[in-house]
């Protein structure tokens, strides 16, 4: 069965006038499997935005090729556009003059819906995104999380089987951030796919089954989220508690050890190269009576810090 996203040698250039083109993706192979809620990571600039819009055909790419449930995005656009459906944070795409029932309304004509299909199912998404009692107020006076919720319905207007998320909790208070965690989950049990570009390594961690890593256009990484520590190699990190600081400063300055973080109160993390290297940091804290040491897994936000540096993350 064909992956719900393949991409091959994917490539998209920028150019601005006479000013130097700008390689905002390059040689991007990458696959993303149905019913798969797939990160994508990277800090400003990376080229998320970029590969969501080719795969939502609104960009066309510059080098090789990409396809959507075994569909060509250049080739078969009229194809890949009923199967996905693209959602943009903020305030882009909706029309703050009309009620979030019209903006509907608006959006399923432009998808061709007929008018009796668009109004039942704009009425059915304003109840799931729990916008139904809102649904005659404009747009205007809804909260931002009021308009993500209904950035959501609009794209699933059209009942696409892949969706494209772009920052979609940003700027989102916690509660509104969970409840639309929860939404996604629930769309996913119905055996959709969601490509979710993110900042918030925590929704990543929460949501995501895979992530992929892309830097300056390049993936760095691509894999299962409850993994990627692996991606680090070999580097380990063993987690230990112990009341004592000046036990941590010691243990920092063993050969074996590349640095100690304090996780909070009485609870450290160091950070080894190799697991020859933790178990014999493991004897040695054993020897010194710590409460529990034991080998740890980096988390993705270590991963993240560690490949591309601190530029653009939240946490
Ligand atoms: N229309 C455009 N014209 C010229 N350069 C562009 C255009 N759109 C994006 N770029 C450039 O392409 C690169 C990738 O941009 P893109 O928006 O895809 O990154 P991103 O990972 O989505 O960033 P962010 O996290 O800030 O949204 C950047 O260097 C950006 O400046």
């Amino acid at each position: 069965m064909e992956p719900a996203v393949h991409t091959s040698g994917l490539g998209r250039v920028y150019k601005r006038g006479r000013k130097d083109p700008v390689v905002a993706l390059d040689d991007l192979t990458l696959t993303i499997e149905r019913n798969e809620i797939h990160g994508l990571l990277g800090p400003n600039g990376a080229g998320k935005t970029t590969l969501v819009k080719i795969l939502s055909t609104v960009l066309l790419p510059s080098e090789g090729s990409a396809r959507v449930l075994g569909h060509d995005v250049a080739a078969e656009t009229r194809a890949v556009r009923s199967l996905v459906g693209l959602v943009l944070g903020g305030d882009r795409g909706l029309y703050d003059r009309l009620s979030a029932r019209r903006n509907l309304l608006f959006w399923g004509a432009l998808y061709k819906l007929d008018a009796r299909t668009t109004r039942d199912r704009a009425d059915a998404l304003l109840e799931r995104v729990g916008l139904a009692e809102r649904a005659d107020d404009r747009v205007e006076r809804f909260s931002r999380g009021m308009r993500q919720r209904l950035h959501l319905a609009r794209g699933l207007l059209h009942e696409p089987r892949v969706l494209f998320l772009d920052e979609p909790t940003s700027g989102l208070d916690p509660v509104a951030a969970g409840a639309f965690r929860r939404l996604v989950l629930d769309l996913r049990a119905e055996g959709r796919t969601f490509l979710l570009a993110t900042h918030d390594m925590d929704e990543a961690t929460a949501l995501c089954d895979r992530v992929t890593l892309i830097d300056r256009g390049r993936m760095l990484l691509t894999g299962d989220t409850g993994q990627a520590g692996r991606f680090l190699g070999d580097r380990e990190c063993v987690d230990f508690t112990h009341p004592d600081p000046a036990l941590a400063d010691a243990l920092a300055l063993l050969p074996d050890v590349t640095d100690v973080e304090r996780q909070d109160g009485t609870a450290w993390r160091a950070h080894t190269p190799d697991r020859g290297a933790t178990r014999r940091v493991l004897g040695w804290l054993l020897d010194r009576d710590v409460l529990t040491a034991r080998r740890g897994e980096p988390t993705l936000e270590e991963v993240y810090l560690r490949t591309v540096g601190d530029r653009g993350m939240r946490v």
